[in-house]
């Protein structure tokens, strides 16, 4: 089934990228999906440095690739507290979609997983739905992953969430995952291995077109 991903790619607006948690990929699969559709990036809510300058990097794209953090706290702590921190609070309201321009493609990062706190009261997950855009799941390809992902997917569906596809990232061919993953899920599942390089276009449309 060649080119399974790339139709979900066209057929979209754009991506709220999520993750199990924190440091398992999103800001990587950002950086690839960038460079694949050419779009516009956003990090909403960062706390630490900027993922936007890592997404720059990687994607070699240009700075009207890149739209301006609403919230950036220097501390690399959950959100509620990066705020706290600051003497700030993080309102939900405040943060909107931004002007696409020229862009036809849309991706947004979330800080953490879905239930990293922006307050007492708002978790990423109301920033997704907010957003109304499909999510991807970037999950690790390690043991303890099934469990993370399937309550990710879960919590998201039953908030009304669209997921799009799940991402197995630093996959490997000996693992389980994929396919207890794809058989429990039920929806597709992109493989991405660990790359000691990023990768550039040419394989990055490889990834894509021959996942599946
Ligand atoms: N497929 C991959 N191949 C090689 N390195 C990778 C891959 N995926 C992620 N990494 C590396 O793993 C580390 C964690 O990934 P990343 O920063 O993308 O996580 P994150 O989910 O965006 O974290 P955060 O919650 O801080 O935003 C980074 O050093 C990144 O470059
Ligand atoms: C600092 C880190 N790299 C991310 N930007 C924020 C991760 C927040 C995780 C909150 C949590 O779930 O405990
Ligand atoms: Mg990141």
């Amino acid at each position: 089934m060649g080119r399974f991903f790339e139709k979900i790619i066209n057929s979209s607006d754009g991506f709220f990228i999520t993750a199990t948690g924190t440091s398992v990929g999103k800001t990587y699969i950002s950086a690839l999906l960038l460079k694949y559709t050419g779009g516009l990036y956003l990090k909403p809510v960062q706390t630490g440095t900027k993922d936007s300058d890592t997404v720059k990097k990687l994607s070699k794209l240009n700075k009207y690739h890149f739209s301006e953090e609403i919230y950036h706290f220097s501390n690399a702590v959950a959100p509620n507290i990066a705020a706290e921190r600051n003497n700030d609070v993080i309102e939900i309201d405040k943060i909107a979609l931004p002007n696409l321009n020229e862009h036809k493609f849309l991706i947004i990062e979330g800080a953490g997983g879905i239930y990293a706190p922006l307050s007492n009261n708002y978790f990423m997950i109301d920033l997704i739905k907010k957003f109304s855009l499909p999510a991807i799941i970037v999950a690790e390809d390690i043991l303890g992953t099934l469990n993370h992902t399937i309550m990710t997917y879960k919590a998201l569906t039953q908030n009304r969430c669209k997921v799009a596809f799940i991402v197995l990232n630093k996959y490997s061919p000996e693992s389980y995952n994929f396919r207890c993953l794809s058989e429990i899920i039920k929806i597709p599942v992109l493989r991405v291995p660990y790359y000691k390089n990023f990768p550039g276009i040419h394989k990055i449309r490889e990834i894509i077109n021959e996942s599946i």
